[in-house]
């Protein structure tokens, strides 16, 4: 750190940035502010002036406040702790509820109009129950690290501080009750608990082997690890079946096209779809993770033209590129869902994508800068925005959900 860090200074913040910290001016220097908020007069610590273009703080007093600030939900991460002694993992959980949507909705639609050059608006969509919960008790599983004396905790933000906490109220009452904050877990690095819907608490302690367990979404049951990959929001399943059954275009839809469900994990998505067309639908859920990929088999059996595969999505489309023999393509008149990691699906799975030509991409997006960076590349390979919707999958922290439709002119 250079001479800077460790100094307070005030700064009126302007926006919202990506990652959930506001930007503020000094000197004409871009800072980056934890725990504010747009149109606030905070005091701040400066954390991180090792860069020229940004430094780093974090508010460390409030003087000016703005209309939306409320106490923070999770006193372990309120600014009444010291700067680097805050948990992480609840960054927005001071403000209120309704303006976090705002904020979100913002950077969607500046990352939109920045990167794609597309002028959308777009409502972020409160999941059922959240708004009567004041957007807590929706995670229905938790990553805690352990500290040196062997307690639990999450870690600080942008740190590997792990901060012991004595509760989690993003998670659900049941992970909570399941959760053994009073425990010593010296000798390992991390604890899961987790509650499936509709079974019983797990903790996976450490590198433990993974347990099969089992999903309910409506009435289906869907079989995974319980070190793998599943939706945190105890209604984001539902809420993204529906979402992507309805982002669908119906009338571009053919079942017997070799329609994909693109980083399918344990087959969640195939699954929406196929429910969705009937039984005659065809659809390859594509999965990196081996084991993931054996349970979207299992989860996808009912339906004669469902599968799974594994492999990396970029290589298997390179693969599906080179088999294809002739003019036609094997996405001819296809619907391909994709639900990537945060880093999004990237240039080449779109060139990819772009020379296979399906029909139509339905996105399942975590992160904006990356879905406003793929919604760009895939209009320069002649897709076009249709729709887009987004959901608030995650109360009190800057993440945001998004299903885009984008269809082939
Ligand atoms: C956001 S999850 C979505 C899973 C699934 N759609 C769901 O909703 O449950 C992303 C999935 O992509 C997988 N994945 C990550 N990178 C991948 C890659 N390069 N190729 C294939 N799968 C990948 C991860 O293992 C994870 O299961």
């Amino acid at each position: 750190m250079g001479e800077n860090a460790g100094r307070d200074v005030e700064l009126t913040l302007e926006r919202m940035a990506h990652g959930g910290v506001a930007v503020g001016r000094l000197d004409g220097r871009v800072v980056f502010v934890s725990d504010a908020i747009p149109g606030e007069t905070v005091r701040a610590r400066i954390s991180d002036d090792r860069k020229k273009s940004f430094w780093r703080a974090d508010t460390v007093e409030v003087l000016e406040p703005s209309e939306h600030r409320r106490p923070h939900v999770w006193s372990a991460a309120g600014i009444e702790n010291p700067p680097g002694r805050r948990a992480g993992g609840a960054e927005f959980g001071h403000i209120a509820l309704a303006h976090q949507r705002e904020l979100k909705r913002g950077i969607l639609v500046e990352a939109l109009q920045r990167m794609a050059g597309l002028e959308v608006d777009v409502e972020v969509e409160a999941l059922p129950g959240d708004d009567d919960r004041g957007g807590l008790g929706w995670r229905t599983r938790i990553r805690l690290h352990v500290d040196e004396e062997g307690r639990l905790g999450p870690m600080a933000a942008r740190s590997h501080t792990v901060i012991p906490v004595t509760d989690a109220p993003l998670a659900t009452d049941a992970v909570q009750a399941a959760t053994p904050f009073e425990e010593r877990f010296s000798g390992f690095d991390t604890v899961d608990v987790l509650v499936p819907n509709g079974s019983d608490a797990r903790l996976v302690i450490g590198e433990q082997k993974p347990t099969v367990i089992h999903e309910r979404v409506g009435d289906r049951s869907f079989a995974l690890d319980d070190t793998g990959f599943w939706q945190v929001h105890r209604e984001a399943p539902a809420t993204l079946t529906r979402a992507v059954q309805d982002a669908v275009d119906v009338e571009l839809f053919d079942p017997r096209a070799g329609n994909l469900d693109l980083y399918g994990g344990v087959g969640l998505l195939a699954a929406a779809v196929a429910d969705r067309f009937g039984p005659s639908t065809r659809i390859t859920s594509v999965e990196a993770d081996p084991r993931a990929t054996d349970h979207a088999s299992e989860n996808l059996a009912e339906w004669l033209g469902a599968g799974a595969e594994s492999g990396r999505v970029d290589r298997w489309l390179r693969a599906l590129q080179e088999r294809t023999a002739g003019d036609r393509s094997p996405l001819d008149g296809a619907t391909v869902v994709l639900d990537p990691p945060r880093s999004g699906a990237g240039v080449d799975v779109m060139a990819a994508l772009g020379r296979l030509a399906p029909a139509q991409l339905v996105y399942v997006a975590c992160d904006p800068v990356a879905l406003a960076r793929d919604v760009a590349l895939a209009e320069a390979h002649g897709y076009r925005l249709a729709r887009i919707r987004a959901f608030d999958l995650f109360p009190h922290t800057h993440h945001v959900e998004a299903v885009a439709t984008l269809i082939r002119d």
